[in-house]
Parts: structure tokens; sequence; C-alpha cells
């Protein structure tokens, strides 16, 4: 069992780093709690892949270091690490049957062949293998050799995390969630750190209790999947989590009012005189599309938009519109879609967040 912490851990693949951009990896510390249910989400090339890799043994991070329950383990290779690494590709020996692939690992350690019978079948049964532990693995469906795959790391019992890269990249969209589910299972059975790399926000949702959203080589925000909708922490939180993301809007405080561009925005004595504290030219609103209602006639607060597309996606519209020359989205519940090309919005006050250097800054209410 292991509580994993990175503490200082930085990564740069070039061997003098200059600047910000030389690094996969920036400054970050952080804990994966023993027996935790993880996901690690974020765009292709912010890192993902590079962390889990240093967790797992297969990289030496050029500067901070990796502790295991305490213990510094930069420099002990992967096997001496208790860890398993699940990749998009399942890693199995062609040749061999299912039993055997399963066995490998335990009869690499030299496990006496009564321990691995009891154990391999143990595995087998939870995976639904059963049935197939005497096939060549070359025979299996892409689904069926990952499970496989997961089920090697599984066998052992000193196995103390798990780390999955994109694992359900080959499979087939409707027996993803059989095999998350699956997981699921497993994590609650085996009370093993999971961490479980993904670019799919309901991939992560739906495996983890915790996710860490990953931005250009840092943790940006670690925290339920509620929590990462409800109260983003950065901008990229807003944009990622969320069908479709948070709308922006770039404000400045001008003669007592917030400005967006040249509009004045009407919001509430609050959210403005959080603005005029802000302190900085990067300053940003951010509301989500559920908070954005839509009338025909001007309404207290509103503003004028125009509207550029509707969407009709059953029991709800997505509406699409302008406001300042920018593009919003709106989700309106049925019926309460504009007709015509003109509208009034109404952006609710209390889901109006307030992010100062791409960061949230909590809205002072007095
Ligand atoms: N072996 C390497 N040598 C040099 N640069 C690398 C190497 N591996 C990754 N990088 C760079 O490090 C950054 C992070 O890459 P990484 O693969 O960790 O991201 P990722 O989030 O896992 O992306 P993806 O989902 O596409 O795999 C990228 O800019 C990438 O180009």
């Amino acid at each position: 069992m292991a509580e994993i912490t990175l503490k200082g851990l930085a990564h740069s693949y070039s061997k003098s780093p200059s600047s910000h951009s030389d690094y996969a990896i920036r400054q970050m510390d952080h804990v994966w709690h023993q027996g935790g249910a993880y996901a690690l989400l974020g765009p292709s090339g912010c890192g993902k892949s590079t962390l889990l890799n240093i967790i797992s043994g297969l990289l030496e991070p050029s500067e901070g270091d990796v502790l295991f329950d305490g213990h510094r383990v930069n420099e002990l290779p992967p096997e001496e690490r208790n860890i398993a690494q699940v990749f998009q590709f399942p890693v199995i020996y062609d040749t061999m049957t299912v039993y055997d692939n399963l066995a490998f690992p335990l009869r690499n350690m030299n496990t006496p062949e009564y321990k691995v019978d009891p154990k391999v079948r143990e595995i087998a049964d939870i995976l639904d293998l059963t049935p197939l532990l005497s096939r060549k693995a070359k025979n299996l469906t892409a689904d069926e050799k990952q499970k496989v795959s997961m089920g090697r790391g599984l066998v052992r019992d000193d196995v103390s995390a798990i780390l999955f890269d994109e694992p359900l990249t080959v499979i087939d969209p409707q027996l993803k969630w059989k095999l998350r589910r699956k997981l699921k299972e497993i994590h609650e059975r085996f009370n093993i750190t999971m961490i479980y790399v993904t670019h799919d926000q309901l991939e992560a949702s739906t495996f983890a209790d915790k996710i860490a959203v990953m931005y250009d080589g840092q943790v940006v925000q670690f925290g339920t999947p509620r929590e990462l909708f409800e109260k983003p922490a950065h901008t990229f939180v807003g944009y990622f989590i969320g069908s479709p993301g948070m709308n922006f809007m770039s404000v400045s405080h001008q003669a007592g009012k917030v400005m967006f561009g040249e509009l004045p925005l009407p919001v509430n004595e609050a959210v403005s005189r959080s603005v005029a504290a802000a302190g900085s030219s990067n300053i940003k609103l951010g509301i989500r599309p559920e908070f954005i209602t839509v009338s025909q006639t001007p309404e207290a607060n509103s503003v004028p938009i125009e509207v550029v597309n509707l969407q009709d996606l059953g029991t709800y519209s997505l509406l699409s519109f302008t406001l300042n020359g920018q593009l919003f989205k709106a989700r309106l519940p049925e019926g309460h879609a504009p007709v015509g090309d003109a509208a009034h919005a109404v952006f609710s006050d209390q889901h109006i967040a307030l992010y100062v250097d791409e960061y949230l800054v909590e809205i002072g209410h007095e």
C-alpha cells in the first residue's frame, strides 16, 4: 500500500532548460492518498504520461522528489516500486495462454506454483476471464487482451498502486463502460491506490473520486467531479469541464463600472467591488452555459444579444449567441429558446465567477 507524494517535482526533457516552456512538468507538490481512486485529466501534451512515468519509475525527474509512504524512491527502478502500469495498448505475451500471462509476474518472483494457481484463478474470476484461461492470448479481442493486461497488474499481492495510461483507448465504445465498472469494483475490493490517466472528462468522473486536472505541466485543480464543475479553480478547468465549457469575458473596472470591452455589464455590487480590487490587467468573469437565461424582451440586468444558432438537444437547447463580438453558449431548458435573431440574456449574479491571472478569486459578499 502506498501514499505517493510528489515534492517540488519538475521535469524537463531538455538537458539545460532555460525557460518555462522547456518543462513538461512545472514545479508540482501533490499527494495521492493510499487507497484513492484518482484520475489525471488533461489535454494532449499537458504532461500526463510524463508524470505517470515518473511515478512508476520509467523516468527519473530532473528536479524534486517522489516519495512512497515517506521514502524517497527517485532512483528505484519500476520493478522495485511495487507499482503496476497498464498502458493504452495491452502488454501481454501473445504466444502464452491467458493463464500463463496472468501467472507470469508471480512466477517471475519465484512464487511457488501452489500460491500462483489460486491467485491466477481469483483474478481471472474478477475479470471474467475464467472461460478463457487456456486460450492463447493472440486469439483474444482487444478488450479481453486489455483485461489480461490489467490482471497482470493485479495478481501481485505486493502491488501498492496501479497506474492506468488511457487504458480504454483501443476498446469499443460499448465495452468501455463495462471495463470502467470493473475497475471500480476492483478498486473497492482491493483498496489499491489507482491513478487513471485520460483526456476524457466523462471517463475521469465515472472512475475517480477525485480528479487532478493538468494543464501546461501543472495540476491546476484537484477535486471531486462536482467541485470541478461548481467551482473551477482555474479558467482552464472551467473551459475543459462541462458540456460545453464555461464562458469567459475579459473585463476591466472603469468609472465605477465593470466593462466588457465597450459594454458596461449589469453585475451586482459585490462582483463590481471584487473586479475593482483585482489589481491585475488579466481579469475574467466566468459563467457556465447553465446559468444564462434568455428572454425575448429586456429584463432587469439583461444585455442585448445576437442569436447565432440554436440546437435542439431533446431535453434542452444549446444557444450560441454573440455579445460584444464574442461567442457565448447558453444551455436552455425545453421551451425557453428565443425566436428570431435578437434576444436578451441575464447572467445569474450568484453564478458569476471571478478569475484574476487565470485563477479563481472569491467574490467578497459584504
Ligand atoms: N521523450 C520525450 N522527449 C522530449 N519531449 C517529450 C518526450 N515525451 C514527451 N515530451 C514532451 O513533453 C510534453 C508532455 O508530454 P506528455 O506525453 O507527458 O503529455 P500527455 O499529456 O501525456 O499527452 P498525450 O495525451 O498526447 O500522451 C509535450 O510537450 C511532449 O512533446
